[in-house]
């Protein structure tokens, strides 16, 4: 007996087929069973899993498990399949007979049994040529063989897969990237699955190398390895490259295990060999991935197209006076002197970058530009109207919602007015935006990638007003492109200092200030009508956090309002074990209650929800919180999914299971995300255990995300170590590549001094050697770069100036 033979299986044709997920291939279907080996004696049975092509009405072998499913019963999970062999001569002419293959009718199908035999499934796939006695002529019979072929090699990748541990959706993804080659692909080279498939590292493609007998310092394992690590360190600092000598340092001790003398030379190879592919970027020492080292280009090259563009205003800068002093007496403000040059200037300009901290007028800035941009240019003020064009949009659904609510004016999120969709089709979307005013909100969350699809769309003569508050903490995403932008001092730019927001009681957006200066102010522990301090360690802080909450609502907060925001997940201070104490006091679980769980997280009606990823088509963005107000249970509906509906702020939104990994709860949500977003109530618990996040931009971050309350919790010295820490600058290049392009002299770089000693003497010398090998002669730091300037870069038809 094989091993196969002694796994749980079932036999059986497939009834129907009631769901098909063509995202990861998981569908749900009813089988007739023939034969088993479980001791089943239900009848059908519902078949789940990841599947090629399953054709109704044919017969398939699976293997898998039986799963008492909670809500529909028992079900066999299928890991592998197998479509049956038509068997016999019925059978046989049933299949070449069926839809599956156009032309051939009940004659020609028995004709080919009568010819072939009832092997003639195999001969067909060993000889393409065995079916020409029926000739049909070559292109009919050669689509016929590709048929039969494809439907055995797609089983046979799928089945190989699932053996090489892959589970359902990755290998799903790896089969629509490679198809019938797969297996192929594979032999030849796993690592390659680092670069093709999203959600396989180098580790998963390290197993299945050693599966196949790659190991130690081959040198498709150190290509795996190489890609694998710019990854993993652009990930973990939000630089837009990593230094060369990192890189090899951290790939040679991965793979210093069972490898050769020689590593630094073959690290040196596999560095050079993906920049020839076009993989990765090597400049001045640094490593970047190509797609982050065009972005850059990218951009600098856009921003010198829109510079250029741009012809000047139609108007008299005296016709801007008058119209301001119109705009102050409507909106009854008198702007300061910083507002009132910063209006001027992004009336003027082609690129106007604003920034300011909480209360310093950004908004107030925005109303004005949009006002006097709409007068001074014959625009009527109405977004349904033909010569309206006017876009305001922001990074994320509050901060676009936000915009929208301060302004009167339609605002949405950088995403949907690109039309993009949030998937990896993003990557090949090149939308053009057809406004003649662009302005961004909350600029510092923009990333490199996405500023480069924005700014990319935008069109010659385009105005654009950047706005955001450089302060904060920098995008999630790779890069810092408004601190870039501004730091690069190219564009005119307006630092807002005043602070304009007139509370008597309100002392937090001083707080952030003085937070900001690096200021440890006298009485910042202090309790204040709108901020109090709470001094406990880490393990107190759920127990204090309950009890804040439970009280919220004596102080007039509705827990909607009531938002904790913690730098990390983990830890009995962090965001999971915070969101499950906190559930527990406001909507806890009572027998009567429907309950639904999703790994270790459960929703109920009422739960606190946010939403992870961006979903255009539902009209739900990344970071916006919900309220989940139905759960239906799949023996509850004709779908048989569970699914949950969610109020998105009036978007109701329902989720079947399958995308419950798209929201998790959010009672507490990390600062980053709450980046856009402002909440009346803030808590915000910091404990010295964070230490290594704990910074000044991200205590600045979270302080101004409080409107009307702040509760700070937690260890004195942590709130007084994240206003001394300065947070370090991202490493970028994007300043550098705007300098180039427009041809400005990069001021000095600093040249490291040759009598001074290096502190950098632990790095060991053969890695120096390697790395002073990859700056100086192994790789060309053009290589890969030839084609980036300038043309490929250029849009609209430019020329290149030589
Ligand atoms: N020149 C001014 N004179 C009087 N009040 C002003 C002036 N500028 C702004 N304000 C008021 O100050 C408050 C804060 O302004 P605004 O909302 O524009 O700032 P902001 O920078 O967008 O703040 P935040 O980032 O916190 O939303 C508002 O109430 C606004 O009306």
């Amino acid at each position: 007996m094989t091993e196969s033979n002694e796994k749980p299986y079932f036999l059986g044709t497939v009834k129907a087929i009631f769901f098909e997920n063509p995202e990861n291939l998981y569908k749900i279907f009813t089988i007739k069973v023939k034969k088993t080996n479980t001791g089943w004696d239900g009848g059908d049975i519902v078949v789940t899993g990841s599947f090629g092509e399953i054709v109704e009405e044919e017969e398939y072998r699976f293997e898998g498990e039986i799963v008492d499913h909670p809500k529909y019963g028992q079900q066999f999970k299928a890991t592998t399949y197998k479509r049956s062999r038509p068997n016999g001569r019925k059978q046989l002419v049933a299949f070449f007979s069926s839809e599956e293959f156009p032309g051939i009718g009940k004659k020609k199908a028995e004709k080919i049994v009568d010819t072939l035999g009832e092997d003639a499934i195999d001969k067909i796939l060993q000889d393409p040529h065995a079916l020409d006695f029926l000739k049909l002529g070559e292109e009919k019979t050669q689509n016929i063989v590709e048929q039969i072929s494809n439907n055995h090699q797609t089983e046979q990748v799928l089945y190989q897969l699932n053996n090489y541990g892959f589970g359902p959706t990755l290998s799903a993804r790896i089969f629509q990237r490679y198809g019938v080659q797969t297996l192929d692909k594979l032999n030849e080279d796993p690592y390659q699955l680092v670069i093709d498939v999203k959600g396989v590292g180098f580790k998963r493609a390290d197993e299945l190398a050693k599966r196949i007998g790659i190991t130690g310092d081959d040198p498709r394992r150190i290509k795996g390895a190489l890609i694998q690590m710019v990854t993993l360190i652009v990930n973990e600092t939000g630089d837009t490259y990593v230094d060369g000598q990192e890189l090899i340092r951290r790939v040679g001790s991965i793979l210093r295990a069972n490898s050769t003398d020689d590593l630094q030379q073959k690290l040196v190879d596999g560095l050079r060999n993906l920049v020839k592919d076009g993989v990765l970027v090597v400049e001045d020492g640094n490593v970047y991935e190509k797609d982050l080292a065009d972005s850059e280009w990218s951009i600098a090259q856009s921003l010198k197209m829109i510079t250029d563009s741009f012809k000047g205003v139609a108007w008299k800068k005296k016709d801007m006076r008058t119209e301001l002093r119109q705009i102050e007496s409507d909106f009854n403000v008198k702007y300061d002197d910083s507002q009132e040059k910063a209006i001027e200037q992004s009336l003027t300009a082609p690129i106007f970058l604003l920034t300011g901290g909480p209360g310093t007028g950004k908004t107030t800035i925005i109303n004005a530009i949009v006002a006097a941009y709409a007068k001074l240019n014959d625009m009527p003020l109405e977004p349904e109207s033909k010569e309206y064009a006017i876009a305001l949009a922001a990074p994320t659904g509050r901060a676009a919602k936000h915009m929208g609510e301060s302004t009167g004016l339609p605002a949405m999120t950088i995403h949907r007015l690109l039309g993009l969709t949030g998937t990896e089709d993003d990557e090949f979307a090149e939308p053009s935006l057809d406004c003649k005013l662009l302005i961004i909100d909350e600029m510092s969350m923009v990333d490199t990638k996405l500023f480069k699809v924005l700014i990319s769309a935008v069109q010659p003569g385009t105005q654009i007003v950047l706005v955001g508050d450089r302060d904060q903490l920098p995008s999630v995403g790779a890069g810092q492109v408004f601190a870039d932008l501004i730091n690069s001092e190219v564009f005119p730019t307006m630092i807002l200092k005043n602070i304009h927001r007139q509370d008597e009681d309100s002392t937090i957006i001083q707080l952030a200030h003085d937070i900001n200066e690096g200021v440890i102010v006298d009485g910042i522990f202090e309790n204040r009508a709108d901020r109090s301090f709470i001094n406990c360690n880490s393990r107190d802080v759920p127990n204090v956090l309950s009890q804040i909450i439970s009280k919220s609502g004596d102080r007039g907060f509705d827990i909607a309002d009531v938002q904790v925001l913690a730098p990390m997940y983990r830890g009995t201070a962090g965001i999971d074990n915070l969101n499950y104490v906190i559930q527990n006091v406001v909507n806890p679980m009572t027998p009567q209650r429907k309950e639904v769980s999703m790994g270790n997280i459960k929703y109920r009606i009422k739960d606190k929800v946010v939403y992870l990823v961006n979903t255009p088509e539902d009209n739900v963005f990344n970071g916006e919180i919900g309220q989940i107000i139905g759960i239906i249970l799949a023996k509850e509906n004709t779908d048989k999914v569970d699914k949950l509906v969610i109020n998105f702020d009036g978007n109701e939104v329902t989720l079947d299971r399958k995308d419950w990994l798209n929201i998790t709860l959010a009672y507490c949500t990390s600062i980053h995300k709450s980046q856009g977003s402002e909440f009346e109530m803030v808590i915000l618990p910091l404990v010295n255990e964070e230490s290594r996040m704990l910074r000044r931009n991200l205590l600045y971050t979270a302080v101004t995300r409080a409107k009307r309350l702040l509760i700070m919790v937690g260890d004195r010295s942590a709130f007084e170590r994240s206003i001394r820490d300065q947070s370090s600058e991202r490493q970028t290049t994007l300043k550098e590549r705007i300098f180039t392009s427009f041809k400005i002299k990069q001021p000095d770089s600093e040249t490291p001094d040759e009598d001074v000693e290096s502190d950098e003497t632990t790095e060991p010398k053969d890695y120096r050697l390697t790395l002073d090998m990859v700056m100086n002669n192994a790789i060309d730091p053009m290589i890969g770069m030839d084609s980036v300037i300038p043309t490929d870069f250029m849009k609209h038809g430019e020329e290149v100036k030589k």
